[in-house]
């Protein structure tokens, strides 16, 4: 049987899972949902916005508020998941892209600007359990963290090349700091999506297991792992790895949500969305 160490206790990994979850009241918005292991503080922040949980504005402004209560409540970890059996992320939802509402996409990017700033520098020790395809947004939310679990026979990558579009400068920055250089590249220019088996290989994920509940408990035994590390010395030195990624998205906010704006709005682009929306809608037909 698996065990952890948890506050010095060597934990069975099944006890980890069992009956002690209690809901974050506060960071439980309609599409996540955050529930707080009381053996071990790890949070398990769930998204919620099925079918495929394409971020748009709402779930990313929920996401934000859970990471923001994750964080407040000085939990020992955060988990992030999904609520699908199948997807984690669809990514960005396309709809806010096409034929956007003007007002409405400023806030859209900027939510998302938000959100990946406050999960790239989390002070809490951050997981992915990937329990579903992971592509685009999906794939920067998982890069985002600490460590990432999958599950067999999904997939995952920054794919945004084969759609028209063009990854902003902070989505490669967070494949670069996981992936060796010349994989990343390759990987953006191609918009490569890697099976599971391909993204261990890579190291664009460091395990693979066979159920969420599996998953759970990796991350559960990553967090673990810093039972002995002070836990300052711990976020500072993450957050010194990650500042230039940072400081240079947060000095150039405003100019990033202009170039997204001005960039989505371009006809070209909007056709290859169109297109792809269309293609995604048949598919399901
Ligand atoms: C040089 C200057 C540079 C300046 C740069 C500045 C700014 C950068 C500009 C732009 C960057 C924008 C970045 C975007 C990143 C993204 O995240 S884009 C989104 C990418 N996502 C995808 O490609 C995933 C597409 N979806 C799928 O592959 C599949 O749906 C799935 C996730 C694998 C699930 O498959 P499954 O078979 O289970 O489900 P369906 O395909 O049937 O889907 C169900 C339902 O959901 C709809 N849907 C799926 N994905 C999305 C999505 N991302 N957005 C919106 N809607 C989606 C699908 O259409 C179905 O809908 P229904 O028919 O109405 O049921």
């Amino acid at each position: 049987m698996q065990s952890a160490l948890i506050n010095g206790k060597k934990l069975c990994c099944s006890m980890l899972l069992k009956n002690c979850f209690r809901p974050l009241s506060a960071a439980s918005g309609k599409l996540t949902n955050v529930e707080i292991n009381d053996k071990t503080g790890v949070a398990v922040l769930t998204m919620n916005r099925l079918p495929v949980n394409g971020l748009n504005l709402d779930l990313l402004r929920d996401l934000l508020q859970s990471i923001q209560e994750i964080e407040k409540n000085k939990c020992r970890g955060l988990i992030l998941t999904s609520a699908s059996n199948t997807i984690f992320s669809a990514g960005l939802d396309i709809t806010e892209m096409y034929k956007p509402d003007q007002e409405r996409l400023k806030q859209f990017w900027n939510a998302l600007q938000d959100v990946w700033l406050a999960l790239y520098g989390s002070a809490v020790p951050t997981a992915a359990a990937i329990n579903g395809h992971s592509p685009a947004g999906g794939c920067l939310l998982a890069s985002s963290c600490e460590y990432r679990v999958m599950l067999p026979k999904y997939t995952i990558g920054l794919n945004e090349t084969q759609l028209g579009i063009v990854a902003p400068k902070w989505f490669m920055s967070t494949f670069r700091n996981v992936l060796p250089r010349r994989i990343a590249e390759q990987a953006l220019v191609q918009g490569k999506m890697f099976t599971s088996d391909e993204a261990l290989k890579v190291g664009l994920v460091d395990e693979l297991v066979a159920s969420k509940e599996e998953a759970l408990i990796k991350c559960e035994k990553f967090f673990a792992s810093f039972s002995k590390t002070d836990p300052i010395a711990r976020y500072l030195t993450k957050k010194q790895l990650r500042y230039n990624d940072m400081k240079e998205l947060q000095d150039e906010k405003v100019q990033d949500v202009e170039n997204f704006v001005s960039f989505v709005n371009q006809p070209t682009v909007q056709k290859s969305l169109g297109f792809y929306l269309e293609s995604l809608k048949k598919k399901a037909k």
